[in-house]
């Protein structure tokens, strides 16, 4: 298979970024990749690329994977068969595309890395950069674009969301002090650190609880929200251009600026006369996203995490086969104890309480992507769902696909334990503070 070289960059530009991943779209017109974007993997500014010698997969996360996954060669392949094995069956083929790996020069990505370097936002530049040792980068659909083959230009909107966890914790390993689990959501309560750590300016509306409520006007709520608030869950393209939310991260509060902004990018595809398209074009996603009920199977699979981080933990300690550090810390006996009956599980038990909150991991991060077309009266049949817009009148194709299913490192668990007992505590404390009279907390419970 042909190698993507230095000159092949020029064809690729920089669609967006997370945490661990640069994506660009293609702009060439080799069919090979017209409709795809190029996933290239990202190392950390101070750190490396976590290699575990010649197979992907650690020694505990080859007991915790079973099948072709543990036979993967590199990392990449490994995560290539999660998505196809694990995720893809659970959420549904239809809805993800796992991608192909391709070859890539080291000039190729080098070239690739200046290019895009002034488009990337600066906190993405000061944390992680390019791998430009990779030989490989995935390629994946485009998921903002409608495959090609039409025969007319038409515009095609499409939306992002990363919905986050959509249910309260209900694990009867959740200590007492820790009840505010129970009745706020995880996202509100993080969004509070998040702000007492100076990484957002303000809390977001959005509540991911509505967004999953299986309700019309639940999801419509959640839809409103995310557009006053995008953060990094909420971003819109019009033709795979970013025409609203933050690209590469997070973005502010929408303003009277931004949102006059948008309300003229939506003249393309939403009949109606100025200052009502932003409300039908919310109404528009929040009815196809509620038709598609492809949330409800996104909530079964977040749900797999039926015993918390806090019963977790000690299957995780099993697993590694290490003392468990939390019920040393809490002073528990790790054999009768308030966690024993987690650590006298077999080995096949406690491998599949991790392994099933991994994959419920994966499912809270996600993000899911539908977009739009317009049809007309005389359009022939289509392969695609159809959405009707009552206050315009209009008919539109959609489609909902899954994008960034990656796997979650097995040590992340330790990770997941501390970043949970952080959130926990902060919002904790915050509420006994607005308990006092003098003082006015922002966390607030969600049901
Ligand atoms: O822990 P969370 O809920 O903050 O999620 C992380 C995300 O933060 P955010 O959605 O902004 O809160 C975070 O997103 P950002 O970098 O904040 O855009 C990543 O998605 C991270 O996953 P990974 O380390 O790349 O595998 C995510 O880590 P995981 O928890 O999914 O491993
Ligand atoms: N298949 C796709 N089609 C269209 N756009 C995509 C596709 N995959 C990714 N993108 C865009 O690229 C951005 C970054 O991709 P992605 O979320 O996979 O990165 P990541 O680094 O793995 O994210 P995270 O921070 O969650 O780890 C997305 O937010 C989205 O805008
Ligand atoms: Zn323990």
């Amino acid at each position: 298979m042909a190698v993507l070289e230095a000159k092949d960059a020029a064809d690729w530009t920089y669609r967006g970024e997370g945490a661990a991943n640069i994506v660009l779209a293609y702009t060439g017109s080799s069919p090979r990749f017209v409709g795809k974007v190029l996933r290239i993997e990202k190392v950390l500014k101070n750190g490396t690329i976590n290699d575990d010698g010649p197979s992907a997969l650690t020694r505990h996360e080859r007991l915790l994977w079973n099948g072709n996954l543990i036979l993967a060669p590199t990392k990449k392949i490994a995560e290539l068969l999660y998505v196809q094995h694990v995720m893809s069956p659970l959420l549904g083929p239809d809805h993800i595309d796992a991608g192909n790996l391709i070859p890539v020069s080291r000039e190729f990505l080098e070239s690739v890395k200046s290019k895009v370097l002034c488009q990337r936002p600066s906190w993405r530049v000061d944390a992680a950069k390019p791998n430009v040792l990779c030989d490989s980068a995935l390629l994946i659909s485009d998921h903002s674009i409608f495959p090609s083959g039409a025969l007319k230009e038409e515009n095609c909107i499409s939306v992002e969301i990363k919905p986050k966890c959509g249910f309260l914790p209900f694990s009867r390993f959740i200590a007492d002090e820790n009840a505010i689990k129970s009745c706020t959501s995880r996202f509100r309560m993080h969004q509070a650190l998040k702000l007492h750590q100076g990484q957002i300016s303000e809390i977001s509306k959005y509540e991911p609880l509505d967004m999953f409520s299986g309700s019309r006007d639940g999801v419509y709520k959640a839809i409103k929200s995310l557009f006053l608030t995008p953060q990094n869950n909420f971003r819109v393209f019009l033709n795979g251009s970013l025409k609203f939310g933050g690209l590469g991260g997070g973005t502010e509060s929408t303003t009277c600026l931004t949102s006059e902004a948008f309300e003229d990018v939506l003249k393309s595809v939403i009949l109606a006369d100025d200052g009502t398209r932003t409300e039908f074009f919310l109404q528009l996603v929040a009815e196809a996203i509620f038709k598609s009920g492809l949330l409800d199977r996104l909530l079964d699979v977040q749900k797999l995490d039926l015993y918390d981080i806090e019963g977790a933990i000690h299957a995780y300690y099993d697993v590694v086969s290490q003392p468990c550090m939390v019920c040393r810390e809490l002073g528990e006996d790790q054999m009768s104890g308030r966690y024993s009956l987690l650590h006298l599980f077999p080995l096949d038990e406690s491998l599949k309480i991790v392994r099933n909150h991994l994959i419920a991991a994966t499912a809270k991060d996600l993000s899911v992507m539908i977009s739009f077309r317009p049809r007309e009266n005389g359009d022939l049949e289509s392969p695609y769902n159809v959405v009707f817009l009552e206050s315009t009148n209009q008919t539109f194709d959609y489609k909902v696909s899954f994008i960034d299913l990656d796997i979650k490192p097995l040590k992340k668990m330790e990770y997941y334990y501390e970043l949970d007992n952080q959130i926990v505590k902060l919002c904790t404390q915050m509420v006994r503070l607005k308990h006092q009279p003098e003082n006015g907390a922002s966390i607030e419970e969600s049901s």
